[in-house]
């Protein structure tokens, strides 16, 4: 198991330690397996609390949330520079793991093509991979939780909420334009995926932004504008946040 943090929902003084391991490999319960949900639970089912962080280790953890094209990706290149986080990408995970030939590389394709979310236990893993690898406290999580299955599976595996979440508002035109116009050769960067990746958004991401707004902590911020324009924005929100030390 991994060491709880701290209670889901309690905010606190941070970065006690910005040397240390955060995470505790050492202390992973085995064996666990993914349940139907993609979630990870024991052998006998049960939901299982794989890691936690000690208190004095708690990581300070901003959720960036957008739809497709938004300008996340673009933002946490930003606040990483000039607040000293490390911006872990989702998606970017995610493609690593395609291009890694890794076993669940096919499964991913296959999901990022349809615009479809992969299930949770693969990308959390992923996720808690990196911030076990690296020493910072201070963590950007670009593109997750894309879904209240994402955010309760996260919750239910850490026993943590972000401390805080942002949201990039833009409207679809403008998020269209920006994705066709990326260039990136993504396999997700064309109109009919698009269309599909701009309803899941709706119907599965915006329910995560409407619960974390109701938990006080959504950052809501207007995405159109020149990326300075939008940086200014989000400079204000890291300079007023007084649990970034
Ligand atoms: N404020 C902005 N105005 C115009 N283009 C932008 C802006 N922010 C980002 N872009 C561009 O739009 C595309 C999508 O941005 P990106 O950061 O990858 O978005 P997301 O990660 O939310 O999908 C990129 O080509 C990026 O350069
Ligand atoms: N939590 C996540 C994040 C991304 N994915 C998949 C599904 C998404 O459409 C793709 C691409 O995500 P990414 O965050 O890179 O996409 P955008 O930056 O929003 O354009 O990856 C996922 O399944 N689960
Ligand atoms: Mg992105």
């Amino acid at each position: 198991m991994w060491r709880i943090w701290r209670r889901v929902g309690s905010l606190s003084p941070l970065f006690s330690s910005p040397k240390s391991s955060i995470l505790r490999q050492d202390l992973i319960q085995a064996p666990y397996r993914l349940n139907f949900l993609g979630i990870l639970s024991t052998e006998n089912g049960t939901p299982a609390t794989i890691g936690f962080f000690s208190k004095e280790k708690t990581p300070f953890i901003a959720f960036v949330l957008g739809g497709p094209g938004s300008g996340k990706g673009t933002q946490c290149a930003k606040i990483a520079e000039a607040f000293g986080f490390t911006h872990l990408s989702a998606g970017d995970l995610l493609r690593k793991e395609i291009s890694s030939n890794s076993e669940n590389g096919a499964m991913i394709l296959a999901t990022i093509t349809e615009g479809k979310i992969v299930p949770s236990g693969v990308t959390i893993k992923l996720i808690r991979r990196e911030m076990e690898s690296i020493e910072n406290n201070k963590f950007l999580i670009d593109g997750f939780p894309r879904s209240e299955e994402n955010r309760i599976a996260f919750e239910r595996i850490t026993g943590v909420e972000p401390n805080i979440v942002l949201f990039f508002d833009c409207p679809e035109d403008e998020m269209v334009k920006r994705v066709l116009g990326r260039k990136q050769g993504r396999v997700d960067d064309n109109i009919d995926t698009i269309k599909k990746r701009l309803k899941v958004f709706a119907a599965l991401n915006l329910p995560v932004i409407n619960h974390y707004t109701r938990r006080g902590k959504v950052y809501k911020i207007n995405a159109v504008g020149t990326i300075d324009e939008v940086f200014e924005k989000v400079r204000q929100v890291f300079d007023d946040c007084k649990m970034i030390k």
